[in-house]
Order: C-alpha cells, then sequence, then structure tokens
C-alpha cells in the first residue's frame, strides 16, 4: 500500500457532507481500490459555527481559508462542492495549474468557463473529472468520454434536473401546486442554493453545454444554449397535455444537423415539451433523471438514475475520487479535452420543432380555414387538428370551442411567428396553450 492521499474538501452542504461520510464508511474499500489510503487535509466552509449533526469527523479540519487549503503542499487531490463562479473558478485554476486532481460537481462554472479548468488542467499536466455535475449519481459523462470515443454521436436528449422533474411529476400525478413542490424539491436537497437555476432552466442548460461539449468535441457554453424553464408551465398545459396522451417534461437536447449554409452544425436547447406517454422518458418521475444517446454505430442508449441528493450525487464524487487517486499512482492522467471538431451551434430558429398549440376560437364557419392559411403563410404543415366543445378542454372564458392544432417539424421560428399571427386573428378569442412536442430534429 502507497503512503497516504491527501483531499482537501471545499464545502459540506448536501453534497459534501455525504462525500465527507461515505469516504469515513468505506475508507478501507477505499484504500483497497486505490491501493492507497486517503485522508482529508481540510473541509473549506462558509460557516465555521453550522451545526454539522453527527458528521464522522474532526472539528479541527474546518475552516474558512480555502485559498490556504487549496495551496497547501500536502494536498494532492481537490474536491470541490461549493458551485457558483468564483471563488470555485480560481481555487481549482490554482489547484490544476499546481499539478491537483480536481474533482468538480460544479455544473454552472463548467458551462459558464470550462475553458479556463481545461486549459489549466493542460497546463499542470492534471486530472480535471466532474461525473458528478451531469444528471447526479449517474454515470454519464464516462461513457460518453471514453466509451463512445470510438462513435459518432447525433443526438442526446434528456431529463438532466431533478428539481424540475420532481415538480411536473407531482404537477402530473396529484395536480400539485408549483410552489408547493419546489419547496418539498428543496427540503429533500435537489434544488440548487438558489432555486431559480432550477425552474428557470439554467441548471439544465449548463448541463446540457456539458453533454454537448462531450458529446460533439466542440465547446458549447451555457450562453450557447437556447433556454426555457418551466414556471410558465400552467396546470391547463398539463391537462391538454393529458387530453393527447402526453405529459410534460422539462428536455435537454442536444442534436447534430446542417445550418441555413449547409454546414454542419450543432442545435442545444431546454425547454417544456410534450412527450406521448408512450415514451420512454414520460415514466421518469421523482427526482429521477434520464439521458438518451443517439450513436451512429451503437444506436440508442438509456441513462437513467436518481440526478440529484446528496448521497446519489456523493457518489459519482467518489467514483471520480478514485480515478483521479489511481491515476496519480500510476503517474498517468486521464486524456484532455476534446474539442477538435469546433461546430458552430445553431440558434434556436432553426432547429427543427413541432408544437402543439390550443386555441379558444368563435364557433362559426371559416374559422378553421382562417387559422389554417396562417399555418400555410408560415410554411407549417399541420399533423393533425382536433375540435372540442368549450368546457371540454382548459379553455378561457368567452370561447365557443377550442381548437387542438399539432404541426409537422418546421423552423422554430416559423412556428413562433404563426403563433404570433394566430394572437391577432379575430376568430382567435385567445391561446390557451402551446408547447413543443418532442419529436423534432
Ligand atoms: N444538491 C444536489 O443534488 C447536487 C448538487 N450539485 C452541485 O454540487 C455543488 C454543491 O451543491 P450542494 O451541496 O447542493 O450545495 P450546498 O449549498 O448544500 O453546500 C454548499 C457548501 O459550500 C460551502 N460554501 C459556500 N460558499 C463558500 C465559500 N465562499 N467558501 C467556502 N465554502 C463555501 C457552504 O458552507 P456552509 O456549510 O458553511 O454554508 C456549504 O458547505 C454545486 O455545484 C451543485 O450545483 C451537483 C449535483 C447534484
Ligand atoms: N439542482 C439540481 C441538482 C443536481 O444537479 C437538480 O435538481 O437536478
Amino acid at each position: 500500500m502507497s503512503s497516504p492521499l491527501r483531499l482537501a474538501i471545499l464545502g459540506c452542504g448536501t453534497v459534501g457532507s455525504e462525500v465527507v461520510r461515505l469516504l469515513h464508511e468505506q475508507s478501507a474499500d477505499l484504500a483497497a481500490r486505490i491501493g492507497a489510503p486517503l485522508e482529508i487535509a481540510g473541509i473549506a466552509v462558509r460557516r465555521l459555527g453550522r451545526d454539522r449533526g453527527d458528521l464522522p469527523v474532526a472539528p479541527e479540519l474546518f475552516t474558512t481559508d480555502a485559498v490556504g487549503l487549496v495551496k497547501s503542499d500536502d494536498v494532492d487531490v481537490v474536491v470541490e462542492v461549493v458551485g457558483g463562479i468564483e471563488p470555485a473558478r480560481s481555487w481549482l485554476v490554482d489547484a490544476l495549474r499546481a499539478g491537483k486532481s480536481v474533482v468538480t460537481a460544479n455544473k454552472a462554472l463548467l458551462a459558464e468557463d470550462g475553458a479556463s479548468l481545461h486549459d489549466a488542467a493542460a497546463d499542470g499536466g492534471a486530472d480535471l473529472y466532474y461525473e458528478a455535475a451531469v444528471a447526479g449519481a449517474i454515470p454519464l459523462l464516462r461513457p460518453l468520454r471514453e466509451s463512445l470515443h470510438g462513435d459518432r454521436i447525433n443526438r442526446v436528449t434528456g431529463i438532466v434536473n431533478g428539481t424540475t422533474n420532481f415538480i411536473l411529476s407531482a404537477m402530473d400525478a396529484t395536480g400539485a401546486g408549483f410552489a408547493e413542490a419546489l419547496e418539498e424539491a428543496t427540503e429533500l436537497g435537489y434544488a440548487e442554493a438558489d432555486p431559480t437555476a432550477d425552474v428557470e432552466g439554467f441548471d439544465a442548460a449548463a448541463k446540457a453545454a456539458i453533454l454537448a461539449s462531450l458529446a460533439f468535441h466542440t465547446r458549447v457554453g451555457a450562453a450557447d444554449v437556447h433556454r426555457e424553464g418551466i414556471t410558465e408551465v400552467t396546470a391547463a398545459d398539463m391537462a391538454s397535455a393529458k387530453a393527447m396522451g402526453c405529459t410534460i417534461k422539462l428536455l435537454c437536447i442536444a442534436a447534430r444537423g446542417t445550418d441555413a449554409a449547409g454546414r454542419e452544425s450543432v442545435s442545444v436547447r431546454v425547454h417544456p415539451a410534450m412527450i406521448p406517454l408512450s415514451h420512454p422518458l414520460a415514466s421518469v418521475g421523482d427526482a429521477y433523471n434520464a439521458v438518451f444517446v443517439e450513436a451512429e454505430a451503437a444506436g440508442p442508449l438509456m441513462f437513467y438514475g436518481r440526478g440529484a441528493g446528496g448521497a446519489a450525487t456523493a457518489s459519482a464524487v467518489l467514483g471520480d475520487v478514485v480515478a483521479v487517486c489511481r491515476n496519480r499512482l500510476a503517474g498517468v492522467r486521464a486524456p484532455s479535452e476534446s474539442a477538435y471538431a469546433d461546430l458552430a451551434v445553431r440558434p434556436m430558429g432553426e432547429a427543427l420543432t413541432r408544437y402543439h398549440v390550443s386555441l379558444d376560437v368563435a364557433d362559426k364557419p371559416g374559422v378553421l380555414a382562417a387559422v389554417a392559411g396562417v399555418f400555410a403563410r408560415h410554411d407549417v404543415s399541420i399533423a393533425t387538428v382536433r375540435q372540442a366543445p368549450a368546457g371540454t378542454e382548459p379553455a378561457g372564458r368567452g370561447a365557443d370551442a377550442v381548437l387542438v392544432i399539432v404541426t409537422h417539424t418546421a423552423p422554430d421560428a416559423a412556428l413562433a411567428a404563426t403563433v404570433e399571427d394566430l394572437r391577432g386573428l379575430d376568430a382567435v378569442r385567445s391561446i390557451a396553450s402551446v408547447l413543443r412536442v418532442e419529436g423534432g430534429e
């Protein structure tokens, strides 16, 4: 057995406390798997006085001096489970440049400025591992960055935010209110420190950027991702989806395609979408995540598991700790970032999507023709149209009837322009719901 490897743990909240607990409970197994025991050199936190329950760790290991801990000569591995951009970025860049291995769960930082971390890792000849940053416990990034490196990935579609999946599942199953479901997700440790990151789609967009970068060998940042959250999904939308034999999920979609000039490019987006109940993602409930990867030779692959929560995420962190420690002992490092393809990210307007539009209309001759004319003017083909009497659908007040239209795929800009024009049509009293339907490019 080699001499101990020393870990600096930055953060001891929902995830960090479980990392500390697992390091303690599994110390003998971890040492045997790595070939060296692990020792905690220190744990950086914001509040020294915070009650940390019965955490099995000596109180003198806690410090508020994260910088000092990261710079300490007797630290081999830095585990960052604090979150946010600064000061986490400075700590990790310093650690990597100094040749320390880094394990982080910080998707916000990786999506905002992954380049700084990858460059620092290359400069310092150090390992940068971040399995926990996307889809919690699910082994997903290592398959993308290692197992599938001999294949060509064409599309990644997934539910990658546990909090919003918890909320939408509750709204669907029990009709629970948005606020009530969010409060429960926060109590269960799923939500980010600021849950706006979850419900407005920022967290899923960060994960989409990381997934797209790995899948397409291209640097994709948070700003490249089209993002819509779930705050505008209403009970009426959910009822519309149910009436169609569907449910609503916040999807992350990263797809290869061609841009308007015919060049190969990628589309990366996060938005709520209707999916049929027969779709495998429809049954992904609670805070679970699931990701479909469609690869040219491998075909479809599905990854499923707990996407959030302290213990689940700590499992992924510990897996990375074992990997970087083995690499240190073997004197090797993981292959560096693969971003050679340098593909452009297409604007959302060029993405091929499908819409489900529910309109409250006057029940009189010519209405259907007028509505269909708007779709035709934008070169949007209608797949199905259904008319229901008012009251049988979640229609607005004053409507005589409800028209439910589902389109074929079309550029998102054409679909959005169609909806805008429908608003101005005399026969349309109001637009009860507009949702994208999974099954575009
Ligand atoms: N929760 C989850 O399910 C998942 C979280 N993640 C990611 O893991 C990371 C941690 O998340 P989570 O554990 O939920 O977050 P928490 O808010 O529960 O914990 C954050 C920890 O960081 C400490 N901290 C905050 N600011 C500083 C600072 N300036 N210096 C030193 N310590 C600081 C806090 O200290 P103190 O305890 O004193 O307040 C706390 O211990 C984030 O990047 C998150 O996105 C990834 C996957 C799942
Ligand atoms: N807040 C995130 C935590 C995991 O990444 C989520 O809800 O998925």
